[in-house]
């Protein structure tokens, strides 16, 4: 007899994939439903008596500790469950190191911890392993445990390895229904151990809780909500179908082949020169980018900025600014009513931008969703959102050379045919493309603070100790830059030379990901070549994040296959790269539920300076789920900050991170780009760039400053070696650095 409809419980110890847990759970226990609840969300008292709603439960990994009560929760005590509360229990690597403490085993560090790395588990082909062929699995931990000889507890599967011995693998307890593994099951390269065991252990659960004539209580609802939350979430706060577009809302669109017309052109026609209007431009410069946008702003244009912790959002247009009181919601349901007001249906869907909001959105955003209380304590200078609506732009297709000018505005049809007409014009005169302006290097006078070399040395030694502890398992450790130039230097010419320096990052550095914004007070210069995420429109979006770990720089020699080899051939680069797919797949799936692959894992990528490692997930929300037309944005609020730019688990890098780096990231190590009206989105990671804010309420003075900032970074595993690190640290600098005329020695 089988167990029909089973319920499982899956304990979350935080964050750490425990959402492809999920997905690996209901691939292997046919019909099941599965709740999550945090480690330390109830205690085993209040859980104990609902324990009969479930059909058994799974104990997932996470930072920290088993012997440490915060990090462990809830979990120490489920193995003491006694009698009729008894269950089956599937425990994942810190699930294993708590089955084996609390039942007589030892805990210690592995010499060589493993992170994002695969090994051959040698088994006993029998209990969970029964069936089981070989098994390559994908490890990440600092800690491991002993099992004593005739204890209670048994070993099943373990390696033995040249730096650390041998090592348990999986256990098996002798008298409870108790199993437990040290790798993880759920990572997308695990091969041989996932599904298989789990549909074993799913096997001995039932067959235990037949002899036992334990049987699960068939659900009541008034329990709904109690013992955590269902996975795949039904998400309460959306709005799963959208209602029509209003009439009034259409797109008015002509399109035109220009290819002699290139984007910086066209942007000094719609007049970036005159410094104090805003701007933007998201600018494909190289491949594998295809369009750019351009918007073509009113003075009018709404901006709306907003700081993390305010409780209104500051709607600027013109002259005017007005704040909108937030109340019960968050900023990203201000932002999905706005744009559902905006909706647009009728424009070509070939076409990636119709309208919409551009602009950018600090690192610092993300932390509220992740539930990060943020340990700076200074009421924030500059906004952490800062979108502008465009209704006028022009999307330039660069594979084709046609452009499509396009308004949202009613009965703008004059200035599309104006803009047809003067591009065209534009297109056959004469006339020469404005040359930027040379002198952007630096005076004497300006200053430039680089990250200092020993401490950011220091800063990795320190990373690499909660990497040994068992805290994080990978770090995006990152400094910023600082230059400061003297305004009387920058007002030389009488045009926006935040706009020229644009103009020589991307003859430097061209990238896919280009972008010049001028969102006053702050303007950000990109040249990323990191697509964070991007969602076609509804119905039916797919997501698609392409995470870039594992960077070499070009040089002779270094052809394709050398980087190959050097990076995709690499276990370190390779781990690192599969530690941020498994972050994102378990970020996807806690918005898409099931429906989550990796449709590119690792492949080499050439950018201008560097060759990158990179890899693509893709989600697309379950067919048999309602429509849900707003699934993009959802997926960009629960995904940031971007995993890349984090470390893995998530949640508790960020907060390792936040005492490393004494500063706000700010703008850096975010995500800039678009949320279309037609509700579509293109979101890329905020690197290879610069930002500054200006002052505009003083005209700038001989004394001023211009404030420039630059973030730089890499993710440290457990394998780096901090002089690498640090000289990737600057490779990625200098990519940004030499658009004001310096070079960094590699090594000071
Ligand atoms: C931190 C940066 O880049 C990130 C780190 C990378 C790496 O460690 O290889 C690659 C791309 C980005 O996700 C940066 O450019 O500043
Ligand atoms: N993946 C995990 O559950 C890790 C467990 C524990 N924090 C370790 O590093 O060993």
């Amino acid at each position: 007899m089988t167990i029909e409809n089973p319920r499982i419980l899956l304990v979350d110890s935080y964050d750490s994939f425990t959402h492809n847990l999920a997905a690996l759970c209901r691939r292997s226990i046919p019909g099941c439903s599965v709740h999550i609840i945090k480690n330390d969300e109830l205690s085993i008292e209040s859980l104990r008596p609902n324990l009969r709603y479930f059909s058994a439960i799974l104990v997932g990994p996470g930072p920290g500790s088993p012997d440490n009560a915060e990090d462990i929760g809830i979990v120490r005590d489920l193995w003491k469950l006694q009698d009729d509360d008894l269950l089956p229990i599937f425990g994942v690597c810190l699930g294993l190191q708590s089955l084996a403490l609390e039942s007589g085993g030892t805990l210690g560090r592995l010499k060589v911890v493993k992170h994002g790395q695969i090994s051959q588990v040698q088994h006993t082909s029998s209990d969970i392993f029964q069936g089981v062929g070989e098994v390559h699995a994908v490890r990440y931990h600092s800690l491991h445990v002993t099992v004593p000889t005739g204890g209670s507890i048994e070993e099943l599967g373990w390696v033995d390895e040249e730096e650390n011995g041998h090592v348990v693998m999986a256990i098996k307890h002798h008298r409870r229904p108790f199993w437990a593994v040290q790798y993880h099951p759920e990572s997308v390269r695990t091969e041989g151990g996932g599904c298989e065991v789990l549909v074993n252990f799913w096997s001995l659960a039932q067959g235990w809780s037949r002899a036992a004539g334990r049987r699960q209580t068939p659900w009541n609802p008034s329990i709904a909500g109690k013992v955590g939350t269902l996975w795949p979430y039904n998400h309460p706060q959306r709005t799963n179908k959208l209602t029509a577009p209003s009439s009034k809302n259409l797109l008015i669109s002509r399109s035109v082949h220009l290819p002699q017309l290139k984007s910086t052109r066209i942007c000094e026609y719609l007049g970036v020169l005159e410094e104090r209007s805003k701007f933007v431009l998201l600018d494909s410069a190289a491949s594998p980018g295809r369009f750019s946008v351009i918007g073509s702003l009113l003075p009018t244009s709404l901006q709306v900025a907003y700081c993390v912790g305010d409780s209104c959002v500051s709607l600027i247009s013109g002259n005017h600014t007005t704040s909108d009181e937030l109340g019960a919601h968050d900023i990203w349901q201000w932002l999905a009513t706005y744009m559902r007001s905006k909706r647009v249906a009728n424009g070509n869907p070939s076409i990636p931008f119709w309208g919409g909001f551009v602009g950018y959105l600090s690192y610092e955003l993300g932390l509220p969703t992740l539930e990060v209380a943020s340990i700076h304590t200074k009421k924030k200078a500059h906004p952490d959102v800062n979108l502008v609506f465009v209704e006028r732009s022009i999307v330039l297709d660069t594979d084709t050379g046609t452009l499509h000018i396009q308004s949202i505005l009613p009965n703008d049809e004059s200035w599309v045919d104006k803009v047809v007409q003067d591009l065209t014009d534009l297109a056959h005169s004469e006339e020469q493309s404005r040359k930027p302006t040379a002198v952007l290097s630096l005076s004497p006078i300006s200053t430039v603070i680089l990250p200092d070399r020993k401490r950011y040395i220091a800063k990795i030694d320190r990373a690499k100790e909660c990497l040994f502890s068992g805290d994080s398992y990978e770090l995006c450790v990152t400094a910023q830059t600082k230059i400061s130039i003297p305004h009387h230097q920058t007002k030389q010419s009488t045009t926006s030379t935040s706009w020229d320096r644009y103009l020589q990052l991307k003859k430097l550095n061209p990238a896919p990901h280009s972008a010049y914004l001028r969102l006053h007070p702050t303007t950000l210069i990109s040249s990323s070549p990191e697509r964070f995420l991007s969602y076609s429109r509804p119905p039916n979006s797919v997501c698609q994040l392409r995470p870039i770990k594992g960077t070499i720089r070009k040089a002779d020699g270094i052809t394709r296959a050398v980087a190959e080899k050097a990076l995709a051939g690499s276990p370190k680069e390779v781990a690192e790269n599969l530690m941020i797919v498994d972050l994102i797949r378990h970020d996807l799936h806690g918005i898409v539920g099931d429906n989550v692959t990796v449709s590119q894992f690792c492949g080499v990528e050439e950018y201008e300076t560097v060759w990158q490692l990179v890899s693509v997930i893709e989600g697309q929300a379950d067919p048999s789920a309602p429509v849900d037309e707003e699934l993009g944005w959802n997926v960009l609020k629960a995904s940031l900050p971007p995993g890349s730019m984090t470390g893995a688990p998530k949640k508790r890098s960020v907060e390792i991170l936040q005492h490393l780096e004494d500063k706000e990231r700010e703008v850096y190590s975010g995500v800039f780009g678009y949320w279309d009206v037609g509700g579509g989105g293109d979101w890329s990671v905020t690197i290879r760039s610069c930002f500054k804010h200006d002052d505009l309420s003083t005209k700038p003075s001989f004394n001023s400053n211009e404030e420039w900032t630059i973030g730089a970074g890499g993710a440290i595993t457990a394998l780096s070696d901090s002089e690498a690190e640090w000289d990737e640290m600057i490779l990625k600098l200098s990519s940004v650095l030499k658009s004001f005329g310096i070079t960094p020695p590699t090594s000071y």
